[in-house]
């Protein structure tokens, strides 16, 4: 067992092979969620203006006077007015610029409206007791960010507040990583297609679905499905057109030892160079990775179902975001909410589900699968936990790393 790769050399050598995926511009209303690979910078220094934070009056603040005649209203959106005097106001609107001569917004709450002078202007007093301090409820010009400032990097995630900012410094069509065509293929004489009849000697095929599914929380919804017989004939040729076709592969089963598992012939014969075949882990043993001759990348996990879905989460995933382009995201640790006993010689993953302890703690509840064929309780979970191999029982309350499914 001691010849078979560690997980962190697995990583390191998906990592060392992994292509770069290619990148476009798209329009912001569709970047969501996408990596972002272009730095933006600040288009002007903002706010642009000294801006009027409170609905109220703009004065010029001399300590002076408490009663203030109002010369005009001025709305966001609008050009500048001009104060024409002390003990002289504007009405100012939230968003609006502060009328020139102007330092100081007192709010509307803070007012007395009195009557109309006569000359038909709305006069204001200022609240008995209430002393504005010079200067304020104004967003002065150039508080939040410089002109030319850097304000996101190639790299990160358009998450809201992102989006926000590509918004409003101009970005109407970011650079963003193109989502990969991603080409998810089931292998096996015994497999049948959910809703076409099934015999009792076969099953039905479902790693794709859940395979698929971990994909597409993720934001690679470009997905295709196919199924390969045992038949290396058909395999080389159908996994040849799929890899013309498609950025990376995914493929489930035919990766162990059975007289029919032709997966890493059939790849190899299309000139899939073999990275490595099997990892120190379980599930997910056989687990098998290389290289197309153009760069793209065949993933092909083993066909157990809970060994398919952990590989995916484990391995795909963290390389695919990768791939993209993204800042490595922080390890996710949880805390074990039952003891587990790790493996002597391989890293353990197990199913676990996330509850909260009494502090508000994430805690993973552990959902041993008796075997990698069991799955059909796996949507009791959340995702795995990972045992590095070796060591004493990981008791209750130990930290350990958590991958969603
Ligand atoms: N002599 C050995 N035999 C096996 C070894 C080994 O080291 N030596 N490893 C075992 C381990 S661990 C695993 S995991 C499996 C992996 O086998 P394959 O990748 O070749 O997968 P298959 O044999 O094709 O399928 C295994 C199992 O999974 C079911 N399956 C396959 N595809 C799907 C699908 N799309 N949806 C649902 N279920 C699927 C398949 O019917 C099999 O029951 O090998 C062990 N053997
Ligand atoms: O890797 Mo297999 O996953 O243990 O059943």
């Amino acid at each position: 067992m001691t010849d078979l790769l560690s997980l962190s050399e697995a990583d390191r050598l998906i990592g060392a092979s992994l292509p770069l995926f290619a990148d476009e511009t798209v329009p912001l209303a569709g970047a969501a969620a996408r990596i972002l690979r272009q730095d933006v910078l600040a288009e002007r220094a903002l706010p642009p203006y000294d801006r009027v934070i409170m609905d109220g009056i703009a004065v010029r603040w001399t300590g002076q006077h408490r009663h203030f005649l109002t010369a005009g209203l001025q709305g966001a959106g609008q050009p500048p007015l001009t104060l024409p005097e002390d003990g002289a106001c504007i009405r100012v609107m939230t968003g609006s610029v502060l009328p020139l001569g102007a330092d100081t917004v007192i709010p509307r709450e803070k007012l007395v409206e009195e009557e109309r002078d006569r000359q038909g202007r709305h006069a204001f007093r200022l609240e008995t007791d209430y002393a504005p301090s010079p200067g304020q409820h104004v967003h002065r010009q150039g508080a939040d960010c410089r002109a030319g400032e850097r304000l996101l990097g190639a790299g990160c995630i358009l998450t809201p507040p992102a989006m926000a900012i590509l918004a409003a410094n101009n970005v109407a069509h970011p650079r963003v990583t193109r989502v990969p065509a991603i080409a998810i293929v089931s292998t096996g004489d015994e497999l049948v297609s959910p809703g076409a009849p099934v015999e009792n000697w076969q099953i039905r095929r479902s790693n794709e679905f859940a395979i698929g599914a971990s994909l597409a929380r993720k934001g690679f919804v470009r997905q295709t499905q196919s199924i390969l017989r045992d038949d290396l004939a058909q395999q080389v040729e159908t996994l040849g057109a799929l890899l013309a076709s498609h950025d990376v592969l995914i493929l489930s089963g035919g990766v162990s030892m059975g007289e029919f598992d032709y997966i890493p012939r059939a790849l190899e014969r299309l000139g899939v160079r073999k990275v490595f075949h099997k990892v120190a882990q379980r599930p997910g043993k056989p687990f098998w990775f290389g290289i197309a001759q153009d760069g793209r990348p065949v993933f092909a996990l083993p066909g157990n179902p809970v060994s398919a879905a952990s590989c995916c989460s484990r391995h795909v995933i963290p390389a695919l975001l990768r791939a993209q382009g993204a800042e490595a995201a922080p390890i996710r640790m949880v805390r074990l909410g039952q003891a587990l006993d790790p493996i002597r010689d391989m890293t353990r993953f197990v199913p676990v589900r996330l509850t909260q302890d009494d502090g508000g703690m994430t805690t993973a509840i552990p959902f041993p699968m008796p075997s990698s064929g069991d799955f059909n309780r796996l949507a009791l979970t959340d995702g795995i936990v990972e045992l590095p191999p070796g060591g004493a029982t990981r008791e209750a309350g130990c930290a350990v790393a958590f991958h969603d499914w």
